[in-house]
């Protein structure tokens, strides 16, 4: 079993301070960390974790912080053979504050705008070497139709997690195996016109809404919605939770495992990454879940 993650490599540099500054203010801040990110990148390292053999696809640039996240992915376990070094085009930055009750994030794509068509087409054939290929939507959209396209038409199963939120084309919709929106991503997609349990039952066994504290839900080829309650969690940073849902999900499904099994592991995964401070630092092997998953039964 193969799979592919084709998405962002960032690298957080994130402050800390008493609070986020005001308009026009500059504040003293009291720590700075370079930890790496970026959803594609996250969701790779967590299917590593839990195992998985992982072939991350993404552009980095030719500099300092592009030479750390790769090396940062081949520790982790992940593939990044086909990551391309892109010469005079910086890696992608999210510059995070974090005050007290507030943060801001401002993202710069940088080289993950590279991830692009032609770069597609140029790993194309390790790509339809993979069962199944995760995607995110911190790379230009039109790559991601076009992976969705070329995969799909192969019968290479695709999820598609729509994070951050922006509109997904109905044929889009209707091609990829599964859509895995949070609640708000869910509201940007589908609007506010239909209830939760209404658009599950619109999209049987494609459509995955995560609800954070809440838990995951899907709905059954019979209609019968899927409720997965989330595990009580000793919460100290969600950050990375949903990517951690994303890359268990898809391991799961990868293995062949029905979509209640696959969200009964991803849900426990999660609330499990929740439970350590960062996103890849937070996230658990197989053995971590599995024992879990029997402790709470
Ligand atoms: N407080 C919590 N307690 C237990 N599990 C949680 C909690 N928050 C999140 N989870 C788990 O993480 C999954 C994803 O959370 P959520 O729906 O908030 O996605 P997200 O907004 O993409 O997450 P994030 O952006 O924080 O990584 C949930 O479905 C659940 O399994």
């Amino acid at each position: 079993m193969k799979t592919a993650v084709v998405g962002s490599i960032n690298m957080d540099m994130t402050v800390t301070a008493e609070r986020i500054p005001l308009k026009g203010e500059t504040l003293k801040g009291d720590e700075l960390h370079y930890i790496p990110g970026g959803k594609g990148a996250n969701q790779a390292v967590a299917m590593a974790k839990l195992g998985a053999e992982v072939e991350m696809f993404g552009c980095v640039g030719d500099d300092e912080a592009g030479q750390k996240l790769v090396k940062n992915l081949q520790e982790a376990g992940v593939s990044t053979g086909h990551i391309r070094i892109v010469k005079g085009v910086p890696t992608g930055i999210a510059l995070i504050t974090v005050g007290e009750n507030d943060n801001t994030i401002i993202v710069v794509a940088g080289a993950n705008n590279c991830v692009d068509k032609e770069y597609v087409d140029s790993i194309k054939e390790e790509l339809f070497q993979c069962d199944i290929v995760l995607l995110q939507h911190e790379i230009p959209q039109e790559t991601v139709e076009y992976v969705v396209d070329i995969c799909t038409e192969r019968g290479i199963k695709v999820v598609l997690n729509p994070a951050p939120a922006r509109p997904v084309k109905q044929e889009i919709l209707e091609k990829v195996t599964y859509l895995t929106p949070n609640e708000h991503e869910a509201a940007i997609l589908f609007g506010n016109d239909c209830s939760t349990e209404e658009l599950l039952k619109k999209y049987p066994e494609k459509l995955v809404i995560t609800q954070g504290s809440k838990g995951v839900a899907a709905c059954r080829k019979t209609g019968e919605i899927l409720l997965v309650p989330a595990r009580k969690a000793d919460v100290v940073d969600t950050t990375g939770a949903g990517d951690t849902l994303n890359g268990a999900f898809t391991v799961e499904v990868a293995k062949g495992r029905d979509i209640e099994s696959a969200l009964k592991l991803a849900n426990t995964a999660a609330s499990l990454s929740t439970e350590k401070f960062g996103a890849q630092g937070g996230m658990p092997t197989l053995e971590e879940v599995i024992k879990e998953m029997k402790a709470y039964k």
